[in-house]
This record gives structure tokens, sequence and C-alpha cells, in this order.
């Protein structure tokens, strides 16, 4: 069997689509423009791309962008009054912090400054915690990202056995419990893990997310199972002159053979990410604003 390769890029366009259908509702309603605001700190290249990527999709789906470029010595006072100013004004409804930021910031402190109601990249202690204990929260987008296509592939996912891989707070942690709350098994894998192939063979649902270039291997795949692969690895640049070929943490071509459904990297998990930042944005404009959810496009 070759598995269906879910294509993130047409899910992710799909994704704006809808974001900008419901932004464009909610101008003609009630008079509203979800903004939201980009704190780029440094002149890091590959952040510069991310930075202008997201202002481009911002405003492709009819939202405010605010775009904010500090020198990379910048004052962490500074930063934190331009975040202050931005919690404060009505018009910004998500903020975010492009990371990494040079060292002598924190990013933990960042986020603990930014409101948790803006806080579009849900990586504060609230939003962990909100998600947690089953309050409504900010998703980190990653794992937000990864939940859509595991819905739509899978319908209900009820009673499923899922397979984490990795538990940063970024990804593995949110992960995991998104899962836990659509009633899958979860079992939350890592480093330490004695026997990794024989948790995976018994998963309906793998979710790989450690950093490791193409770990999970095509024989530990249960067949017919969905694989998400949020690994972004860049391989030493060698033969293809220049960057290196960016590949996952499954082996892509063996699992393909075995799943039933596989994400490919790039064009899976990671245009995802920047459709659901821009899906937070609108669901932080709804709850700022006392109007319903977003349909579709919350966990
Ligand atoms: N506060 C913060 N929030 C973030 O969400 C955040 C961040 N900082 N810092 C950097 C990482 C990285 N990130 C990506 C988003 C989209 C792709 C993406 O669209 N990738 C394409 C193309 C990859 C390529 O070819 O280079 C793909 O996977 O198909 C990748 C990476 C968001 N990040």
């Amino acid at each position: 069997m070759t598995a269906k390769i879910i294509d993130g890029k047409a899910f992710a366009a799909d994704v704006r689509a809808r974001v900008a259908e419901q932004v464009a509702a909610m101008k003609a309603a009630h008079g509203i423009t979800p903004g939201l605001a980009v704190v780029l700190v440094g002149e890091d290249p590959a952040s510069q791309v991310y930075v202008r990527s997201k202002g481009e999709k911002t405003r492709e789906v009819g939202m405010n962008s605010f775009e904010y470029k500090l020198p990379a010595d910048v004052p962490e006072a500074e930063l934190y009054a331009l975040i202050d100013k931005l919690n404060a004004d009505p018009q910004v409804h998500g903020i975010l912090c492009q990371f990494p930021v040079p060292p002598h910031l924190s990013e933990r402190d960042i986020i603990a400054r930014i409101s948790a109601e803006k806080d579009v990249d849900g990586l504060s202690v609230i939003n962990a915690g909100r998600l947690a204990t089953g309050q409504k929260a900010m998703v980190s987008c990653t794992p937000l990202g990864c939940l859509m296509m595991l819905r739509d592939e899978r319908g209900d996912l009820s009673g499923l056995d899922a397979v984490v891989i990795g538990r940063s707070n970024l990804v593995g942690k949110p992960m995991g419990q998104l899962l836990l709350r659509d009633n899958c098994t979860v079992t939350m894998t890592h480093s330490r893990t004695r026997d990794l192939a024989e948790a995976i063979r018994r998963a309906d649902i793998v979710v790989a997310a450690v950093g490791v270039p193409e770990m999970v291997k095509g024989d530990w795949i249960k067949p017919g199972a969905t694989v998400i692969d949020v690994g972004m690895n860049r391989l030493p640049p060698e033969e293809e002159g220049g960057k290196g070929r960016l590949v996952g943490d499954v082996d892509f071509a063996a699992a393909k053979e075995v799943a039933g459904a596989i994400t490919p990297v790039p064009g899976g998990v990671g245009p995802m990410t920047i459709a659901c930042l821009l899906a937070n944005t609108l669901t932080a404009t709804c709850r700022a604003n006392g109007l319903p959810e977003p349909e579709g496009l919350t966990a």
C-alpha cells in the first residue's frame, strides 16, 4: 500500500481562505479588523524571511499587520515597553515575538510579558495551563495545525492510539494535550524512551517532533497509520550546491509504503503553522469582542 500524501500547502491555503472569509464577515457585520503584531529582534536572515512571509499572508486574509524591527542589542526595557504598548492597543489582537532572540533577552520572560489573550503562539504558562485544564486557551500553532490535519484525515479521533515523539513545550506537550482532549489514548515518548519502535508499532497516529533527521523508520509504522512529521532538519550541504536538503523526523520514502497517510517535509506541517497563526489571531479577535469562536479553526 502507498500512503496518501497529505498536502499541507493546499490544506493551509484552505485554512487561510476560511480565515479570510470570516475576517470579511466580521468587518462587514461589526467593523472590526483583526490585527497581528510581529516583533523581530536582530537581523537573522531566516527570521527575516519568516517575518516577511507572515506579514504578506496576514494582509492577504484582510487583517492588519504591524511589524516591528528592533536592533539586536535593543535593551530589554525597550522591548518590554513595546510589548506593553501592543498589549494595551485595541487594534492589536495577536502579538508574536519571533524566536530565537539574542542571548541578552529571555524568551520565557518575553512570553510572560505578552498578554495571555494576545499570545497567539500559545506559549505562555497561562495558555499551557488553560489547555491542560480544559479551559479556552490559545493553542500553539504547530500542534493546532497537526490536529486539524488529523481530524480531516481520521474524523473522530476517539479511542485511537496516538504516539507523540518529543516533549517540547512548543509542540510535543501541547500536541499530547490536544490528542487527549480528542479522546485518543496518548503515549508521550522522548529520547529516554526504552523501546520507541515497539511503542510506534501500536500507534494509529504518530506525531514526530524530535528534531532528529529520519529517525523514525518505515518498519516501525503500523500499516494504515496516519503519520504527521513536524521535523524540519536541514541536512549538510553537499551535492545540491548550497543549501542542504530539508528532511523530517520520519524516513519518508520507507514510511509512505506502510502508512495510510503521511505529511511530507517540506510542504506538510510547515505551511500549516502560519495558517494557524492567522486562525489564532481571528480567534483572539472574536474573544476580545465577545463574538462566537470561528467555525472549524480552533482546537
Ligand atoms: N515566536 C515564534 N513563533 C513561530 O511560530 C516560529 C518562531 N517564533 N520562530 C521560527 C519558527 C519556524 N516557523 C516556521 C513556520 C513555517 C514554516 C514553513 O512554512 N515551512 C515550509 C518551507 C520550508 C523551507 O523550504 O524552508 C515547509 O515546511 O514546507 C517553517 C517554519 C515558525 N516559527
